[in-house]
């Protein structure tokens, strides 16, 4: 297991290039399953996430070509459906969330496809309901072996009216998959619409498919015979974006942020500037100050602020941890509330360790009050328990004073290319021990 080493309290300064989206690319990818012909997909995160699906993709037979870090062209012409089953499937489809995302295109174009329960990040309860019940209504059937995994079989998808239970990212991107190649036309009602939806939408028209309603939660589908090749572009991953505006608010930096996809951030940059922070759009690049003092902006009536997730165009929940460290520096007050999920701010005790002024009022909501840099935070050790808390740690520990250790940073890695090394260059004291 390794560790990040990092000495707190330094300065940053420079330009900073956002990876491709994480969560795009676990998508796109999956859909590479729909066609026979070449897909180009580039601007791909080298993270261990990402390279873990390119590899089971490699397992089920896909040919892939990989003529730069970024860049795979793949071709699904003979693939192995058989692997789905098999236990070497089973052990790595588990390390990751994505891999559930196999099983629409494999729906749709075998008619057979296998979940096992799904890896990522254990922040609470992760269901499946939304996925299965929407397979179920275009037409699977599927058994439950009783150890999360997920038979399915669908000798015959049929374009149907979906109601989601709730708008999942994934699930509703599962069910896109399987419903373009279903005989007829497939209404999905409180579908999930975030830029990265509708990504794996705009690639699926270039594919031929025929949908309508991009963007809104009303998607439209109608069934087409098949799909063909394409070339496909990530966006810039919004998440690291976040991660950076937070990281260089906390620790006083002046950091621009290049070619950041300002036009598909929705709220995010707002979120931000309601803890004071303040963004300086150039063109496409973000570009944050260096400021002594960032204060927490109150209600309208005066009253103290909270910061909640809510499905797109709302707040993402993958930014509250980090929303979260960098108001403990602020000055003034926030409700952090973690509606979605129920394990996610935890990491809290190992903040209040270094200093930081945090009420965790239930597993839901944490209550900061900012130090306002009259006192700093203190490097202490810790480990990473899921990917953005062990980002929130990092960013704690490079504004800390003295040294800190944290641990478990492959949950980092799952999320963030060559960290340490992009920081480096920044002017971050942080090595890989
Ligand atoms: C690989 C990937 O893309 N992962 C993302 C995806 O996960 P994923 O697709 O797994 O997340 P879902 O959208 O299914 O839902 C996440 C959680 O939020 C709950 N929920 C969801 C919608 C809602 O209206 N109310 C509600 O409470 C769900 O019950 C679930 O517990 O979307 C999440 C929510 O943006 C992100 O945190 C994950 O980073
Ligand atoms: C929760 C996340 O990832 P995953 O869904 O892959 O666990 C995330 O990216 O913040």
């Amino acid at each position: 297991m390794n560790s990040f080493e990092v000495i707190g309290g330094k300065k940053l300064k420079g330009e900073i290039v956002p990876q491709g989206a994480k969560n795009e690319a676990l998508q796109i990818i999956s859909a590479v399953l729909l066609t026979s012909q070449k897909v180009t997909i580039t601007n791909i995160p080298d993270i261990l996430d990402v390279n873990l699906l390119i590899e089971l993709l490699g397992e089920l037979n896909v040919k892939i070509e990989r003529p730069q870090r970024d860049t795979c062209i793949f071709q699904a012409d003979d693939v192995n459906v058989d692997y789905l089953r098999s236990d070497a499937y089973k052990q790595k489809s588990g390390r990751l969330r994505g891999s559930v995302m196999l099983a629409g295109p494999m729906l749709a174009r075998f008619r057979k496809a296998y979940i096992p329960k799904p890896g990522g990040d254990k922040i609470g309860r992760r269901r499946l309901d939304t996925h299965i019940i929407g397979f179920e209504k275009l037409g699977a059937s599927f058994n439950y072996s009783g150890d999360g995994f997920f038979e399915l079989q669908a000798p015959n998808l049929k374009g149907t009216y979906l109601m989601l239970d709730e708008p999942s990212v994934t699930g509703t991107a599962n069910i896109i998959m399987a419903a373009v190649m279903a005989e007829g036309t497939t209404t999905i009602y409180n579908a999930a619409c975030e830029p990265y939806i509708q990504q794996l939408c705009k690639m699926l028209n270039r594919m031929g498919a025929k949908i309508t309603g991009i963007g809104s939660n009303l998607l439209n589908i109608e069934g087409v015979q098949s799909l063909g090749g394409t070339e496909h572009r990530m966006l810039p991953d919004m998440i690291e974006i976040g991660s950076f505006i937070g990281l260089a608010a906390m620790t006083q930096s002046d950091i621009t942020i290049k070619n950041a996809g300002i036009e598909h951030l929705g709220i995010i940059p707002e979120k931000f500037k309601q803890l004071g922070i303040q963004l300086n759009f150039k063109g496409d690049d973000i570009h944050v100050p260096a400021q002594e003092v960032y204060e927490i902006q109150t209600f309208l009536d005066g009253g103290v602020l909270t910061i909640y997730d809510h499905p797109w165009p709302g707040f993402t929940p993958d930014l509250l941890s980090i929303v979260l460290v960098v108001a403990t520096q602020a000055r003034g007050s926030v409700l952090i509330h973690q509606k979605m999920f129920e394990s996610r701010l935890f990491f809290v005790d190992k903040l209040i360790d270094m200093g930081a002024q945090i009420i965790l009022c239930d597993p839901h909501r944490a209550a900061v009050v900012g130090l306002g840099r009259e006192q700093k935070l203190r490097g202490i050790q810790m480990s990473s328990p899921d990917i953005r808390a062990g980002v929130s740690l990092l960013i704690a520990a490079l504004s800390a004073d003295g040294k800190s250790v944290i641990q478990n940073i492959e949950q980092i890695d799952r999320g963030y290319q060559y960290i340490d090394k992009r920081l480096q260059a920044l002017g971050a004291d942080i090595k890989r021990i």
